[in-house]
């Protein structure tokens, strides 16, 4: 067994991966988007894995950090988190993230979201060390499998012809048969049980009636629908009144709190979020007013597995639900959300993923579903291994982009096939 777990080297990576024409309330994902890899080496020659957002903003942090890491120990997690990290506030001030669709960007949580792939990278680092999974040193998992669910999005069949994209498999779902058909694809294929929609896309109606065709497809499934907070207070209820009797929960049908406490107030079908509850300044205002009844944590902006485990402990204290947000993501971050997740009692939701919809990894052994779930491993660290070839044919497309797809714009990608398209002011409905 090691024992010198004095980090001798950071290696962060850059990459651009495959992304099909997946459509939110923005406008579609580009054809590739960017992640950040990030190794942390000790002095005993042990690597650590770990996976984040990949746009500009986090990277000129995250090398800053990486620079400082060298003679530090991968024990000192709460050292970690103590580094004085600059981030450059003119690119978080006031607005939103890139999508728009994680909530309001804060200097703060972007030195989070940057600082909780070290977290991971030295918690791997840690367990492959001690021969440990994860879970054993975040206080042992609760569950042997993680369930799932499958995220549902309108599409296009391929991105917009003539620009470099790779082709997908998964065809158009424009439509409720598109959409139905989606969900079955995800069921043949990854055996998922419970369904999410990303809406905000076109008139509630039409997403009303996406939902009603799946919910006479797959009778007693759980499923959920997502705007974005794409809808006003008013239409928020109408569609809680009419998918009432079939939703598990609606999630950001509206935007901020306030809004979200309006709904809360007028209707019995539960409210989940990942864009009014994203730091832990946010909750007490959300619990005190009753604003949401399910929290979607998402370790990369929370800042890593530990204060994943914080807020479900605040969740549990206040009643409220807690489940898993999920944007692009490859298989280290599923491994450490999966990793997290087993050890958190009380999570009675199937996580998000966007996982199925990543053609590529940087993994030897791409993770598997089954039955919508992914078993919870045992192996030292993360339980997943590097695939450095991949990882630098991945890193070549990042460093052979011109700039264009390095920072993530789903609607600048959309006014490649609509010059037209703006950003649209919300509410939208
Ligand atoms: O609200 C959510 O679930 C997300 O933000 C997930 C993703 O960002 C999704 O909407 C996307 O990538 O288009
Ligand atoms: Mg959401």
């Amino acid at each position: 067994m090691t024992r010198d777990l004095t980090i001798a080297e950071v290696r962060l990576t850059p990459i651009l991966v495959a992304d099909p024409p997946l459509l939110n309330t923005q406008g579609v994902h580009q054809p590739y988007t960017p992640r950040l890899i990030v190794e942390i080496v000790t002095a005993d020659g042990v690597t650590g894995l770990g996976e984040t957002y990949g746009d500009t903003k986090y990277l000129e942090p995250a090398r800053s950090l990486a620079e400082r890491l060298t003679g530090r120990s991968v024990m000192d997690v709460n050292g970690l988190f103590g580094i004085d990290l600059a981030v450059d506030a003119s690119r978080t001030d006031g607005g939103t993230d890139a999508g728009g669709l994680r909530g309001v960007q804060t200097a703060d949580k972007l030195r989070l979201s940057v600082l909780s792939a070290f977290e991971v990278a030295c918690l791997d680092a840690q367990g492959r060390a001690l021969g440990l999974p994860v879970h054993a040193l975040l206080g042992g998992k609760v569950r042997d499998a993680v369930e799932y669910s499958a995220y549902l999005f309108y599409k296009w069949d391929g991105h917009p012809a003539g620009i470099p994209a790779e082709p997908d498999d998964w065809g158009a779902a424009l439509d409720p048969a598109g959409v139905v058909e989606q969900a079955r694809l995800f069921q043949r294929r990854h055996g998922f049980g419970s369904f999410k929609l990303k809406g905000g896309v076109f008139p509630p109606e039409q997403e009303i009636a996406a939902v009603r065709a799946l919910a006479d497809a797959f009778p007693g499934h759980p499923l959920r629908l997502d705007p974005n907070g794409a809808w006003s207070v008013a239409t928020s209820l109408k569609v809680a009144e009419e998918l009432g009797d079939v939703l598990e929960y609606l999630e950001d049908p509206t935007l901020g709190t306030p809004a979200m406490a309006e709904v809360a107030a007028g209707t019995d079908v539960p409210l989940a979020t990942n864009m009014c509850v994203t730091t832990f300044g946010e909750i007490k205002e959300a619990f005190t007013k009753d604003a949401v009844q399910v929290v979607l944590s998402d370790h990369h902006y929370w800042g890593g597995l530990r204060n994943t485990q914080r807020l479900a402990g605040i969740c549990a204290a206040f009643g409220v639900g807690v489940s898993m947000h999920s944007n692009t993501h490859l298989g280290i971050s599923l491994a450490a959300m999966t990793q997290v997740a087993a050890t958190v009692p009380g999570l009675h939701h199937a996580c998000d993923t966007h996982y199925p919809w990543q053609s590529e990894d940087v993994l030897t052994e791409r993770i598997a579903f089954r039955a919508g779930r992914v078993d919870v491993s045992d192996a030292p660290g993360l339980g997943v291994e590097l695939d450095r070839d991949e990882l630098a044919r991945l890193h070549r497309r990042w460093a052979d982009d011109d700039g264009t797809l390095r920072d993530r714009d789903d609607a600048a990608a959309m006014r490649v096939a609509d010059p037209a398209w703006r950003t649209p002011a919300m509410p939208r409905w």
